[in-house]
């Protein structure tokens, strides 16, 4: 049984977003989810996440529907922040410990220490780059089996974005999937094992990234801008 398992899935709003998607990922992977904007990068990763429910067809992970037992094993985070960003760093921390159970305080203290970020800071005090390590500092300090990344470091410097890849890598473990959606693929490639290409509702590639090195000779990005 793989991890997680997509049978003809479709959802509109006021045009069709995903069209009879199919998809099968195994766990060990860190999977990168790239395709044009407005191709439904977002609404995928949010239908896994269990926030959005008009979906048809079959979304299976561990063999189970998408519910709140799913989402216990899950660790979302989206594109923007979702608390509110008058909290301090100590009320975000308290606001997931109360919600998630499997929250490691003392990893996230440790992740953000490392990002060299203001403990005392508020929220609202922080540049977007700033945000955008903490938020990775929170999602990857839950105990969870499945991380979805929407748009992670869209704006981190490079230097930033670098530690931000060393720091998923370190704290990835073999039976983890993770998922991140990102329009800098160039730059998240050393951390990728496969990448999915979204586009007319549907995965049109699921390749491993060795795999397209290999057979094409090229960078991912190159690869992509070729073909599409
Ligand atoms: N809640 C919603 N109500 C109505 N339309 C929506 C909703 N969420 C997404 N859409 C539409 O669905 C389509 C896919 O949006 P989505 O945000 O999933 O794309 P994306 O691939 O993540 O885009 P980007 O790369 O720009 O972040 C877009 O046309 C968007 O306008």
């Amino acid at each position: 049984m793989s991890k997680l398992e997509i049978k003809n899935l479709n959802i509109n709003y006021k045009n069709k977003v995903l069209d009879d998607l199919n998809l099968e990922l195994d766990k060990g992977q860190i999977v990168g989810l790239v395709g044009p904007n407005g191709t439904g990068k977002s609404t995928l990763l949010r239908i896994l996440a269990g926030l959005e429910k008009t979906y048809k067809g079959e979304v299976l992970i561990d063999g189970e529907e998408i519910s709140h037992k799913t989402a216990d094993i899950l660790s979302y985070q989206p594109d923007k922040f979702a608390l509110s960003d008058r909290l301090s760093v100590k009320e975000v921390v308290n606001t997931y410990k109360l919600f998630f159970k499997d929250f490691d305080e003392d990893k996230f203290y440790k992740i953000y220490e490392e990002f060299k970020l203001p403990i005392k800071s508020k929220v609202k005090e922080m540049s977007k780059g700033m945000r955008e390590k903490m938020q990775i500092a929170l999602s990857l300090s839950r105990n969870a089996e499945i991380f979805l990344l929407d748009e992670p470091i869209s704006g981190v410097d490079p230097s930033a974005r670098k530690m931000i890849i060393q720091t998923i890598l370190n704290n990835f473990k073999e039976d983890n999937l993770i998922i991140l959606s990102t329009h800098l693929i160039n730059q998240i490639e050393p951390l990728l094992d496969r990448v999915l290409f979204l586009s007319d509702g549907k995965i049109t590639i699921n390749k491993r990234v060795d795999e397209i090195r290999s057979e094409e000779n090229m960078s991912i990005e190159d690869y992509f801008t070729e073909v599409f």
